[in-house]
């Protein structure tokens, strides 16, 4: 069943398909005939299989295009003293990003991912290349009032549904959500906790490094933003627009849509697990084409780990967001589609198997 709403077209999505069946069960027969001890590459086995069943195909393909896409905004809680750094961060990162001095550059490229930058939120103007999909300038306090309007609200979504459609009609075939803006640890820590049902003191982290008077702020702002939100945490998109941010909306459009697209999502730290809280809501299911790259330090991370039934790959203790966890965990994903396209069987090797089965 379509659960298509007429009124709301740009947030309602189609059924989510999972992976095929078949391709698993395929890639799950051959990793048996590869020569090695049965079960031997461990957890590398499973994401070949995922990946077969993602492609519908076994052995998978390599992937053709891996694509970061950068949701960059700001947020009117940077102004509460929440965050080490102050909110024209964001736009500075956004020129590094394009100039490619960043972690997730330095990152792309050991992946062979290729990295887009997108102006969703940020507080200033930056270039127009970049700036197609701007929603607003920074989305409002949300310990005081609501980050969006309504039409704002889905005007995100439908945002990062189209960067979605751009990237996969380019031939996109592995895609990674990545996210810069100051504050927005604090506005992350309060979706996952409305979505969780969690005590605020359990989702206040340290983000870019917060001093202990600063986490005594962040978690007062955190306490009164769940105040606003609560009484909305089961609508999605009323959640969105009363404590989210027009960036985080725009990844859950993202991740939602590349689900409906059959297109595999690496995910990355706590604001893009705060937006697939929401895409799993806006598109049940979505979740079954998500691979979680790693556990964040954040202590919120583990709780939308948990909810969407997520095991990471990584745990480095990385606290960075700009999709960088994920695209540390990319490089395995590749070996595990190459270890299922490339080994020999035993029977092409002349490799006795197994004595008994
Ligand atoms: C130089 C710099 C580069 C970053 N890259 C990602 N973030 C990360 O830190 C911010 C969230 O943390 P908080 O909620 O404490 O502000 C976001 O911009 C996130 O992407 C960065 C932060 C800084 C300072
Ligand atoms: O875990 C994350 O994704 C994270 C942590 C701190 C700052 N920015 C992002």
């Amino acid at each position: 069943m379509s659960t298509v709403d007429a009124d709301r077209p740009e947030t309602t999505f189609p059924k989510i398909v999972p992976p095929d069946e078949q391709a698993h069960r395929q890639a799950v027969a051959r990793h048996a005939q590869l020569t090695k001890p049965a079960g031997s590459l461990g957890r590398l086995e499973e994401l070949g299989v995922w990946i077969s069943a993602c492609q519908g195909t076994c052995p998978p393909r390599p992937f053709a295009r891996p694509r970061v896409v950068l949701f960059a905004g700001d947020h009117g809680v940077a102004a509460e003293g929440v965050s080490a750094y102050p909110s024209e961060v964001t736009e500075q990162m956004v020129t590094n990003f394009l100039t490619g001095g960043a972690a997730v550059n330095v990152a792309a490229t050991n992946a062979d991912a290729t990295v887009r930058v997108v102006d969703i939120a940020v507080a200033t103007d930056t270039p127009s290349l970049i700036a197609a999909h701007k929603v607003r300038r920074s989305s409002g306090a949300i310990n005081r009032e609501d980050a969006l309007s309504e039409a704002e609200t889905t005007a995100a979504i439908a945002a990062g549904r189209a960067i979605a459609d751009e990237e996969i009609d380019g031939g996109a075939d592995l895609l990674i959500a990545g996210d810069m803006g100051i504050g927005n640890t604090t506005v992350s820590a309060v979706l996952i906790a409305a979505l969780t049902d969690t005590e605020p003191v359990a989702v206040v982290g340290r983000g870019t490094g917060i001093d202990d008077a600063g986490w005594m702020r962040k978690a007062a702002v955190i306490r009164d933003a769940l105040r606003r939100a609560r009484p909305v945490a089961g609508d999605p998109l009323a959640l969105l627009r009363v404590a989210g941010g027009a960036d985080i909306a725009a990844v859950s459009g993202f991740l939602a849509q590349a689900a409906a697209r059959r297109t595999p999502v690496l995910l990355d730290g706590l604001a893009v697990g705060a937006a697939a809280l929401i895409a799993e809501e806006l598109a049940p299911n979505a979740r079954k084409w998500w691979l979680a790259g790693h556990r964040s330090a954040e202590p919120a991370h583990a709780l939308v780990l948990d909810q969407l039934d997520l095991t990471p790959l990584l745990d480095l203790g990385m606290r960075l967001g700009e999709g960088a966890g994920a695209l540390a965990a990319l490089p395995l994903l590749t070996l595990s589609c190459r270890v299922l396209a490339e080994m020999a069987t035993f029977e092409e090797a002349g490799v006795t198997g197994p004595t008994s089965d």
